[in-house]
């Protein structure tokens, strides 16, 4: 097995276990090269067993979604027993150990982190994706109060498009949409706008709007749809919560009329802007030039290096490098002369 760590342990310093979901451990980790922290996920392919499609689905998601509120996927190193994922670090933890620390969240503050994951999600949608498994604890926060979404491991890119019926029955019961939970055939889209209204409702009142320690009760109320209104919630904040959270998916407010929703536009007077800040396609100029000097090569050559998009090394500095900029740090390469190998 330790054959399986070498290349990793070349480019990274492995630090402590921070969590271990089902089938993977999460370190954190430190790039060697640049000294920044990642996370990195480990796992088995033998323990994986017939999981392993599901990474499969996660590695190709996360190729394909970057955003500024998606945990961002650096690089991806597999060996004969091993798959790992090196992501990007968010010290902040999971928006769920957030919200019970502070009991709920004031209307404002709901509404800021509220903004980022319709966002997310709306650019999801649009590059054909549904995640399927929204809720707090996929929701993790970086340094300055930014979402970041992670666990792609249940997302679906039907084929058809998003107009196309999905059918497994997946995520978590609490946040499962009524058409989801009744195992009839189900539109991805709607079934996220669902789970987002659950999770507008756990940030607005820090408690479940359907819950039961007995699945088969916790189903009954989600396909019945009644929940609380807590005294303290506005009109404004109810009105949404009725809107998404329909038993009837048509009835259900689309991602479109969400984005230009009037709640969520109080306080910021303009519809939420989803697109992604850091697509593959335009290339940062300056980070392309820090990596052609480093690797003593032409912009050129770095360019073409650049975008093959291998998930190696060269994907691993080139997004370091953009997240620094984006957080208005300058990132230097140690001066070097090793060409690019
Ligand atoms: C659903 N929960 C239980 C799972 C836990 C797993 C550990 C997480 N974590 C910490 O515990 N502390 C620090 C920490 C810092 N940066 C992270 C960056 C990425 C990920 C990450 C990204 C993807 Cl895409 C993914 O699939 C998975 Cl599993 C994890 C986890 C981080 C993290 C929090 C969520």
């Amino acid at each position: 097995m330790t054959s399986d760590y070498d290349e990793v342990t070349q480019r990274y310093r492995l630090q402590e276990t921070v969590g271990s979901g089902g089938f993977a451990k999460v370190k954190l980790a430190t790039h060697i090269l640049t000294g920044e922290k990642v996370a990195i996920k480990i796992m088995d392919k033998k323990a994986l067993g017939d999981d392993l499609p599901r990474v499969k689905t996660e590695i190709k998601a996360m190729k394909e979604l970057v955003h500024q509120h998606i945990c961002t996927l650096y690089e991806v190193i597999e060996t004969p027993h091993k798959i790992f994922m090196v992501l990007e670090y968010c010290p902040g933890g999971e928006l769920f150990d957030y919200i019970v620390a502070k009991d709920r969240l004031q209307e404002e503050e709901a509404r800021m982190f509220f903004r980022q994951i319709v966002a997310a999600v709306a650019y999801i949608h649009h590059k054909g994706y549904a995640h399927r498994d929204l809720k707090p604890e996929n929701l993790l926060l970086d340094d300055d109060q930014s979402l970041k979404l992670i666990d792609f491991g249940l997302a679906a890119k039907p084929k058809g498009g998003m107009k196309e019926q999905l059918e497994t029955c997946c995520g978590s019961p609490a946040y499962a949409a009524p058409e989801l939970v009744s195992g009839r055939s189900y539109i991805g889209s709607e079934a996220d706008i669902w789970s987002m209204g659950v999770l507008l409702y756990a940030l607005l009142c820090g408690f479940l709007p359907f819950d039961d320690e007995n699945v088969a009760h916790l189903y009954k109320k989600i396909q019945k749809g009644d929940y609380e209104e807590p005294r303290w919630l506005t009109p404004g904040s109810r009105h949404l919560l009725k809107q998404m959270l329909q038993v009837n998916p048509k009835k259900r407010i689309t991602m479109k009329e969400l984005l230009r929703n009037q709640w969520l536009m109080q306080g910021f007077d303009v519809p939420i802007d989803w697109d992604s800040k850091c697509e593959k396609e335009q290339l940062n100029a300056d980070c392309i030039t820090e990596m052609a000097v480093y690797h003593n090569v032409s912009k050129k050559e770095m360019t073409n290096a650049v975008k093959k998009w291998e998930y190696n090394e060269t994907t691993c500095i080139y997004f370091l490098l953009l997240a620094n900029k984006y957080n208005g740090r300058t990132l230097r390469l140690p001066h070097k002369t090793k060409p690019l190998t």
